[in-house]
This record gives structure tokens, sequence and C-alpha cells, in this order.
């Protein structure tokens, strides 16, 4: 497998408002998208471009929200996962598993439009990792 660069930091929080506040007027934040709901993933998101990567917050959605617990164990959120890019995601895909690492779920479409699967942190050094084919790979 060809690890790809970090496309981006998912960053739980309660609120998505709040935090936009905390990027635009803490951490100059200039480039913040406007949020979106993925009833799909169970979670509202919004990007905050930064030079070389990008820091996408996630608010719960819905009652079967996945960031539902890690919430409740950090109430005032926190770094959540990981999101590294890759050329080829069934190759990804079969390489995690060749390496006997849990892979959350099936691949499914995430909020960049491409395919994305996860990998459980208790795998990966405690680090919830994203894997998602990069939008240059997509014809
Ligand atoms: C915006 C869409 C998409 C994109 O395109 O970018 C996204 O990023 S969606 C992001 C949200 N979606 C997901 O996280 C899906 C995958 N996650 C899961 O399947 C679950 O969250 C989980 C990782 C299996 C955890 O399950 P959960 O029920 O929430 O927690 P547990 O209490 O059972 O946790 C077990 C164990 O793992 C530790 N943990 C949980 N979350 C994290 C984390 N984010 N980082 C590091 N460690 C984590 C948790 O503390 C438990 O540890 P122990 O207590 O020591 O057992
Ligand atoms: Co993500």
């Amino acid at each position: 497998m060809i690890l790809g660069r970090l496309n981006h930091i998912g960053v739980a929080t309660p609120s998505i408002d709040d935090s936009i506040a905390v990027y635009r007027d803490v951490m100059g934040a200039t480039a913040i998208g406007e949020p979106f709901d993925l009833p799909a993933q169970g979670v509202r998101v919004c990007f905050v471009d930064t030079p070389n990567t990008q820091i996408e917050l996630i608010e719960p959605l819905g009652d079967a929200s996945p960031i539902r617990a890690f919430l409740e164990k950090n109430p005032a959120g926190g770094q959540h996962h990981l999101c590294y890019e890759v050329p080829d995601i069934q190759a990804a895909l079969a390489w995690f598993r060749s390496k006997g690492a849990k892979v959350l779920g099936e691949p499914r479409t995430g909020a960049h439009g491409t395919p994305i699967f996860f990998v459980h942190p208790k795998d990966m050094g405690g680090v919830l990792t994203e894997i998602m084919e990069s939008p240059r790979e997509q014809h």
C-alpha cells in the first residue's frame, strides 16, 4: 500500500458554531466552509482549511451518531481521528485486513465524495484512523 498525504484531522465538538468562533477569532482561520449534514455518517461537518491540511469539525447528528460516546467521555470535544489519502481504497482495505487491523464496517462515501473506511484505534496505537481514496484518483 502507498500511504499518501494527511488529508484532515477530525475534531469532535458539541457545537460546530462555537468551534467556528474559536477557529476564526482565536486561531485566525480565514478559510472556513459552510457546515453541512451527513446523515449517512451521523455527523454535521465543517471544514477549516489550513495551508497544508484541513481540520474537520464534526458534531453529532442523530441518536446513533458514532461520535456520541466520544463526546460523553470528552464533553468539551477533542481530536477524534486522522485521515490519510491512498490511491486505491480496495487495495488499502486488503492491506489493513492482511495486517490483522480491525476495519470498522465497509467502505462508504465520505465528506469529500470519495470512498473511506476507518481502522480501530486499538490497532493503530490509540489513534482512530480514516483512510480515504484521494480525490485525484477519481475518474
Ligand atoms: C465526516 C464524514 C467522515 C469523513 O469523510 O471524514 C468522518 O470522518 S465521520 C467521523 C465519525 N465516524 C466514525 O468515527 C466512524 C468510525 N468510528 C467507530 O466505529 C466508533 O466511533 C469506534 C471507533 C469503534 C468507537 O466506538 P464507540 O462506541 O464510540 O466507543 P467505545 O467506548 O466502544 O470505544 C472503544 C475503545 O476505543 C476508544 N476510542 C473510541 N473512540 C476513539 C477515538 N476517536 N480515538 C481514540 N480512541 C477511541 C475508547 O476510549 C475505548 O477505549 P477503552 O475504554 O480503553 O476500551
Ligand atoms: Co474524517
